[in-house]
């Protein structure tokens, strides 16, 4: 199970420092939605040219407008892109086209999909599937005790990433969806000590992969 490290709500500088700092312990780093949005796409091009060796996911979070994005992500080093599932199909399979082309690869965002929509979107047998509980839920609505990804059974011999408010606790609920990827953003990079919360959820994984 890989670690991929989120990078959100923070300055480019403060990304790559806290990167630097406990990289030994993750193992893809993402450009968070609210580091494109705040200091564009050269947030990409500067994190991926101090970090060449370690995957890059954009979180660009596409909803319109493929291939222009993807352009974007990939020509400034992103390994990976983020779509929306919920977005036209003909969006998802214009990003998944541009990341064939480049021998790159694209993240399906799940939320707020449907269970139609999610049986559409299993076809895509090349893409990461990312169950992903949102900030505004975390933040404003939902518990995090009290959510599921149950519903994300259906894709298990899909590559599947987990998302949202992930931390050390959340290690033995998501272990029985076999995800190839979590993504964890504040409970590493908000921690008073960054080191140790990295190094300790590296360990519970490696723990209980043994
Ligand atoms: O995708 C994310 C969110 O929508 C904000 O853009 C985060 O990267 C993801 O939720 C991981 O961050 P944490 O929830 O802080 O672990």
């Amino acid at each position: 199970m890989y670690i991929q490290l989120a990078l959100d709500r923070m300055t480019v500088d403060k990304a790559i420092k806290i990167t630097k700092e406990v990289n030994c312990y993750i193992d893809w780093i993402e450009v968070g939605t609210s580091l494109i949005k705040e200091f564009g796409i050269k947030s990409i091009y500067t994190i991926k040219n101090v970090f060449p060796d370690k995957p890059l996911v954009a979180d660009i979070k596409t909803i319109d407008n493929a291939k222009y994005e993807c352009e974007l992500c990939f020509e400034a080093g992103a390994d990976i892109i983020t779509v929306m599932g919920v977005a036209p199909l003909v969006t998802i399979e214009t990003c998944l086209n541009e990341a064939a082309k480049r021998k790159r690869n694209i993240m399906i965002d799940l939320l707020n999909v449907n269970e139609t929509t999610l049986r559409k979107l299993i076809e895509y047998k090349d893409a990461i599937f990312c169950a992903h509980l949102s900030k505004d839920e975390q933040e404003l609505s939902v518990s995090k005790a009290e959510h599921s990804f149950d519903r994300f059974n259906i894709l298990e011999d899909r590559t599947l990433a987990i998302a949202g408010g992930i931390s050390i606790d959340s290690i033995e609920k998501i272990k029985p969806f076999n995800p190839l990827i979590i993504i964890v953003g504040s409970a590493i990079t908000q921690a008073a000590d960054k080191v140790k919360a990295a190094r300790e959820l590296k360990q519970s994984i490696l723990f209980m992969e043994d």
